[in-house]
């Protein structure tokens, strides 16, 4: 650990959407920011591999290049995810923002732990060790049946080019990994606005656990 914050000692709310490809994580991103600001929250939505110039750099990378060694790709995610921590996230919590991540550990337990094989414990003891100290408030894993019916597979991407079997196998890990990490699963097959409807109301259970107000939000 490089330091002692956690979301709790910085205040805001540090929120995760994650799940296999073609789940509707990004449309939900956009529609939750959108309703957390109609109430009047500031919220700070953002993605990994990204939000920062590295990571966004990290990002090309790891989507363009089917091939790189598995510890190469971890590593590169894992650098890439202690900048977002330091320069994005841990700022937009001391505001008292809530933050929205577009993934975040998850994907990499179940990528590079399961998919590419270097082992679920193996990978949480790396992103233990050179994390900041800083855990989210609430995972929420995206679980549908398949891909929505507007995603395609891209061929260019490194997972999305292996197509259903490994969309199952990304699927299954979550699911599996949710019991163990106690990951909260929501369910998207379902319209778009019953999802966010959804999310928007776990959201507020946790706010008012928190007693998080907007106002507080907005003070910065
Ligand atoms: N609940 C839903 N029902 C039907 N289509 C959806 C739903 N959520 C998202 N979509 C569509 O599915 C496609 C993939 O959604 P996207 O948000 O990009 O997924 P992800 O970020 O998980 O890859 C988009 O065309 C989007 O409009
Ligand atoms: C955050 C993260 C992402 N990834 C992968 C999963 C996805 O294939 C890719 C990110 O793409 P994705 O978020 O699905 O973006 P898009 O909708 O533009 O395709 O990075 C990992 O392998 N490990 C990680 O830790």
């Amino acid at each position: 650990m490089t330091n002692n914050h956690s979301a709790k000692t910085l205040g805001g709310l540090f929120v995760v959407i994650d799940g296999p490809d073609g789940v509707g994580k990004s449309t939900q991103i956009e529609n939750v920011k959108r309703q957390l600001q109609g109430l009047g929250y500031h919220v700070t939505a953002s993605r990994e591999p990204g939000g920062t110039s590295i990571g966004e750099t990290v990002r090309r990378l790891v989507k363009d290049n089917k091939n790189l060694p598995p510890w190469c790709e971890l590593h590169l995610i894992q650098g890439a995810r202690i900048d977002h921590i330091n320069a994005l996230i841990i700022p937009a919590l001391q505001r008292n923002e809530i933050v929205l991540l577009d993934r975040f550990t998850p994907s990499t337990l179940v990528y590079q732990g399961v998919v590419r094989g270097i082992g679920v414990d193996e990978v949480a003891s790396i992103i233990h060790r050179s994390s900041p100290n800083i855990e989210p408030d609430v995972i929420f894993i995206l679980d549908a049946q398949t891909p929505q019916t507007g995603f395609e597979f891209s061929s260019g991407d490194s997972f999305e080019h292996q197509g259903m079997p490994i969309w199952r196998t990304v699927r299954q890990a979550y699911l599996e990994l949710a019991t163990r990490f106690g990951w909260t699963v929501v369910t998207a097959d379902r319209p778009k606005d019953l999802v966010t409807e959804n999310l928007v109301k776990l959201i507020a259970d946790r706010l008012n656990f928190r007693s998080l107000s907007a106002h507080e939000s907005a003070v910065h």
